[in-house]
């Protein structure tokens, strides 16, 4: 029988699927006779990949005991772009943009927020698409849904499915945002960010403005963002955007920690063939151009689309379905990317809400 010090070096050499690297000292093993309990501290979450991890241990360590596995996490805030102070209530805030609009980067944020949830995190959206603010009705909040206002000065962010929801649309009638101009845009999407009471996220997605014109360099120079990630279509023209969004990214030194490509594949309905009607490698091309990963790629899907419009996105409404699999792998690697930036945010100075 292997001491416990022998299968803790065993599982540190163990792929971690999330990275793609070895899983290393993150381990504590404490076994007796009858069973070995295995305790894995991760910088993400990932509590959906229990059964999947459970069977990995038991065949790599090949050990005969009653195998106990604790997955626990700890989410540390990674340092934001030219340091700018960090937001209370947010570890980190994680911008999910497009080059350009109807490529399904709001359908994206709002899967990908779920499914970090479903993973144990604590998560925020902000819905910033301030000229087609989708997240209330994709989360089924019912129309002129309003937070609540604390002490006069702090939003309450309504909640969905567990997540802290923040939107303009909350705040506005369905004409008042087309009138607005950039510098006003962006004001009132900062003082949004910071008069919200966020409540101890782990993460909050920002649902940016589609394009890369000045309202989102502003944003992206504005907001303490930890990291960024990219949705794209594998259409040509989509990818032109999508490069675009990235080099604004990297010219406001905001690490693009992924791209995921939507509408990748077409599932038909009738016979579940997958076909890849717009080419299969574009994606893949745009990432190591610019030396990105690929988080995943979803493909063309009515589920999606009905489920989304129905305010039950599919996370939530198939949890078991394989599309809802994309998700929630791509939301762990976007977790396990981020916490491997080692960039730690040390004493970290905090902007937003204060009770003064
Ligand atoms: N993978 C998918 N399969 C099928 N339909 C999808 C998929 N992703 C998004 N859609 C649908 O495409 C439409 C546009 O998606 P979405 O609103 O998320 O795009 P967007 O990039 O945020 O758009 P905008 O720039 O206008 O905010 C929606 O009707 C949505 O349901």
């Amino acid at each position: 029988m292997l001491t416990d010090a022998q299968l803790q070096a065993t599982l540190e050499t163990l792929i971690d699927d999330n990275s793609g690297q070895p899983y290393g000292a993150v381990w504590n093993v404490v076994a007796d006779d009858s069973r070995v309990h295995v305790t894995l501290t991760l910088g993400y979450p990932a509590q959906k990949q229990q059964a999947q991890l459970e069977a990995k241990i038991k065949e790599l360590l090949g050990d005969s005991r009653l195998l106990v596995l604790d997955i626990d996490f700890q989410v540390k805030s990674q340092a934001t772009q030219g340091s700018i102070p960090g937001m209370k209530g947010v570890k980190n805030i994680i911008a999910v943009a497009s080059g350009k609009g109807g490529v399904g980067k709001s359908t994206t944020t709002v899967n990908l927020a779920l499914a970090m949830a479903k993973e144990g995190a604590r998560v925020g959206i902000l819905d910033a698409d301030i000229y087609g603010p989708s997240q209330g009705m994709l989360l089924g909040f019912e129309e002129g849904t309003r937070p609540q206002v604390r002490d006069e000065k702090f939003f309450i962010p309504p909640t969905a499915f567990g997540v802290q929801v923040m939107s303009m649309a909350f705040l506005t009638t369905k004409d008042t945002p087309v009138a607005w101009r950039g510098p006003m845009v962006t004001g009132a999407l900062m003082q949004i960010l910071t008069q919200t009471d966020w409540d101890d996220l782990d993460y909050l997605f920002i649902d940016m403005p589609p394009g890369t014109g000045d309202i989102q360099l502003t944003l992206a120079q504005k907001v303490p963002v930890a990291g960024s990630v990219v949705v794209t279509t594998p259409q040509d023209i989509a990818l032109l955007d999508a490069r675009r969004g990235i080099e604004m990214f990297n010219k406001v030194n905001i690490p693009v920690l992924g791209v995921v490509e939507n509408m990748s594949t077409h599932i038909c309905s009738n016979c579940g063939h997958h076909e890849a009607i717009f080419g299969d490698e574009g994606g893949a091309s745009l990432a190591k151009e610019y030396d990105v990963n690929v988080l995943g790629k979803l493909p063309l899907s009515l589920a999606i689309r009905e489920q989304s419009d129905a305010g039950r996105p599919i996370v939530v409404n198939a949890p078991e379905s394989d599309t809802a699999g994309i998700y929630q792998s791509i939301a762990r690697k976007l977790g396990a990317t981020l916490a491997s930036q080692q960039n730690e945010q040390i004493a970290m100075p905090i902007i937003g809400m204060s009770d003064d």
